[in-house]
């Protein structure tokens, strides 16, 4: 066998029919992602309820019946596939509104987003307009910090004429444009022009789009280049892992499986999982033993940062874990018990009216999901360089970004993102939709173990 690649996690990010499901699934079908035996199921499947203009959408209900049946390690959402460096899950993000939190939670485990952003005439005005999702979604990638982003330019065949230039180059200028004011540096940026459909630029080079030489980025690291989606995925910088930190390991799932017991799955953050290593989870505050670790349906001595794996645990009933925990070494620097007050840098995104202290959105930061309350608006700042513009601000609107103090209204494990940066983003939701995205910069834990049973917002 050879050297195992390196695993990326990949957020698929755009506008609503961009094409994202479709190049993503193409990427998956052609470059390994799904057994012979799942895709002649797929192929079936589809070919049953007649996908019409949906070839390689491969969505996620297609996995849960084969996983279902297998018994579950890993979350069914990720899929996988190959470039000749790295293996890359992707986290496929719906583009619909109602599915930023999935888009959130997603991001915040991404080393690289791939926008898609349709050519086609009316698209790419459309997502890109003010109502549009693909600047929203750019935003909330950059403030998570998903540092690395790559531009597909998809459905070429649908420009007017088919595969023309100066569509590319226009919707190269556009979308470089506002990266640049999100903070991205256009100049490391690669953008490729494709079809998902047609499958132009996707795994090989086309002949249709002569005027596409490939694309270049200059980097400190040295300059990078390549003219398929495959071969820009492949020059990524690959994500530095930090195996040094103590574990931290956000459960996703736990899962009780017969003959088996208690199996949390989850990605590692920071550190390394082991068997035979003894697990605190906060705030659950349980300990216990690792049995066995199992990736992608093999088992593993040892599980690296990024790592999605599944885990059997000794003695705890599956009621008292749940999605949000962290798991972290009993013996090295363990996961705090409690969060009392937080302290963040938030933007407002969507709100329609005015915010004061005492507003509670709910916090999705990590796979947790609490409901935390704005106990004092501290400082207004300047959104891109951080300065002060207004000491304790009465009112936060869209558009502004201020420090707050923050009261989780029942238990939960964060970081600041300066120690865990995972564990230490999040999006606060409300009226079914994302009205703020925020960095926590600092913990304050409570002393003892004892959680009270309700926070006061104060
Ligand atoms: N002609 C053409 N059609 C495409 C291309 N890519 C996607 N489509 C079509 O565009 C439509 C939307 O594609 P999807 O892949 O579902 O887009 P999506 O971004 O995943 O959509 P949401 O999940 O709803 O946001 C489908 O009918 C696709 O078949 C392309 O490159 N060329």
């Amino acid at each position: 066998m050879g050297k195992e690649k390196t695993h990326v996690n990949v957020v698929i990010i755009g506008h609503v029919d961009s094409g994202k499901s479709t190049t993503t699934g193409h990427l998956v079908y052609k470059c390994g992602g799904v057994d012979q035996r799942r895709l002649e199921k797929f192929e079936k499947a589809a070919a049953q309820v007649r996908f019409k203009q949906k070839k390689f959408q491969l969505k996620k209900k297609d996995f849960w019946i084969s996983e279902r049946e297998r018994g579950i390690t890993i979350d069914i959402s990720l899929l996988k596939f190959n470039t000749q460096k790295f293996t890359m899950t992707i986290i496929d993000a719906p583009g619909h509104r109602d599915f930023i939190k999935n888009m959130i939670t997603g991001t915040s485990q991404a080393d690289v987003a791939l926008l898609v952003v349709s050519a086609a005439k009316g698209e790419y005005e459309s997502g890109v307009s003010r109502s549009g999702q693909t600047r929203e979604h750019s935003l909330l990638a950059y403030t998570l910090g998903v540092k690395q982003i790559i531009v597909c330019v998809n459905k070429m065949d649908m420009t007017e004429p088919p595969y023309n230039q100066k569509r590319f180059e226009e919707v190269v200028k556009g979308v470089s444009g506002f990266l640049k004011k999100i903070g991205y540096d256009p100049q490391a940026v690669p953008f490729v022009p494709v079809s998902g459909w047609t499958g132009e630029n996707m795994i090989t080079a086309t002949q249709k789009m002569p005027w596409f030489q490939g694309w270049k980025v200059r980097r400190r690291e040295g300059n990078a280049s390549g003219r398929t989606l495959l071969e820009v995925l492949d020059a990524i910088q690959p994500p530095v892992r930090t195996i040094n930190k103590p574990l931290r390991l956000p459960l996703q799932d736990v899962y009780k499986i017969g003959g088996v017991g208690t199996v949390p799955v989850g990605k590692i953050e920071t550190g390394v999982l082991k068997p035979g290593m003894t697990l605190m989870f906060s705030p659950a505050k349980l300990t216990a033993e690792v049995k066995s670790i199992e990736m992608h349906h093999q088992g593993l001595q040892t599980a690296l940062p990024g790592h999605n794996v599944g885990f059997n645990i000794k003695n705890v009933s599956v009621k008292n874990l749940r999605r949000g925990d962290v798991a972290g070494n009993a013996q090295h620097d363990p996961p705090p018990l409690l969060t009392f007050r937080l302290f963040s840098t938030v933007i407002i995104l969507n709100h329609p009216g005015r915010i004061k202290s005492g507003y509670s959105p709910v916090l999705d930061c990590h796979t947790a999901h609490v409901t935390c309350c704005f106990a004092e608006l501290k400082e207004k700042i300047d959104r891109r360089t951080g300065k002060k513009l207004e000491d304790q601000p009465q009112v936060l609107i869209s558009g502004d970004a201020a420090t707050v103090k923050l009261v989780p209204i029942k238990p939960m494990c964060v970081e600041s993102f300066f120690s865990y940066p995972p564990l230490g983003r999040f999006a606060a939701r409300d009226l079914k939709q994302t009205v703020a995205v925020g960095v926590i910069k600092s913990v304050v834990k409570a002393p003892g173990t004892k959680a009270p049973k309700a926070q006061v917002c104060k």
